[in-house]
């Protein structure tokens, strides 16, 4: 007998709603993420800049994060300072010559100032290339936004904010939330900097 893939579809989107509804559920994180769209918008009213990281699918995220950050998310406004740390060249230069571990602690040696913020993006929590970024963000006197799928993770424990999105048994669904996540951050990054893009706002 096939399967009746509509089936297939329409689990998998309510599996999806649930994690979203278990998210908004949860205050402390509604709370941890506005303290991180704060922390963006006053970093980079001092002059500063977030550079963010991840791996697969979360290096995609980190770079569909920069990209709305410096080219724009819903309207036309002046772009931000926000660089992701994907380059091949960099990748492959340090990866080879240093070790994959190091990939993202260099980037931030090179080009991270006190003040900056990195958005350091993992879904298990454990990468060594995002832990050894972390702390070399630290080292270089910038904050450290963690966006894990794992409490208590050790990218949790090296993060000045903590955004933990309910763990499913699997990183997509815990990624499907990180990039809403992302967009909110983005969101509020706007409404404090350009708050004339949100003319709902008191
Ligand atoms: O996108 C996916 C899974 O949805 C994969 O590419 C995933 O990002 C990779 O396995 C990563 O290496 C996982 O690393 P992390 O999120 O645990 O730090
Ligand atoms: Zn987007």
């Amino acid at each position: 007998m096939k399967e009746d893939l509509t089936e297939v579809v329409a689990r998998d989107l309510s599996d999806a709603a649930s994690a979203l509804e278990a998210l908004r559920n949860r205050p402390e994180m509604l709370a941890a993420i506005a303290s991180a769209g704060r922390l963006l918008a006053e970093s980079m009213d001092k002059g500063g800049k977030v550079m963010s990281c991840g791996n697969g699918g979360s290096l995609c995220d980190a770079m569909h994060f920069a990209e709305e950050m410096t080219g724009r998310y819903r309207n036309d406004r002046r772009p931000y300072a926000a660089v992701s740390m994907g380059d091949a060249s960099h990748m492959s230069c340090v990866g080879n010559d240093y070790g994959y571990e190091q990939v993202f602690a260099r980037y931030v040696e090179g080009l991270g100032r006190p003040g900056d913020v990195l958005l350091a993006i993992s879904t298990s929590g454990t990468s060594r290339n995002i832990l050894l970024a972390a702390q070399a963000a630290r080292a270089k006197g910038m904050k450290v936004i963690g966006l894990t799928g794992r409490e208590n993770s050790p990218l949790a424990q090296a993060s000045d904010i903590a955004i933990v999105t309910p763990a499913g048994k699997y990183a997509d669904r815990v990624q499907e939330l990180h990039i809403k996540v992302i967009h909110i951050l983005i969101e509020i990054t706007e409404r404090l900097r350009d708050p004339q893009n949100y003319p709902d706002a008191e």
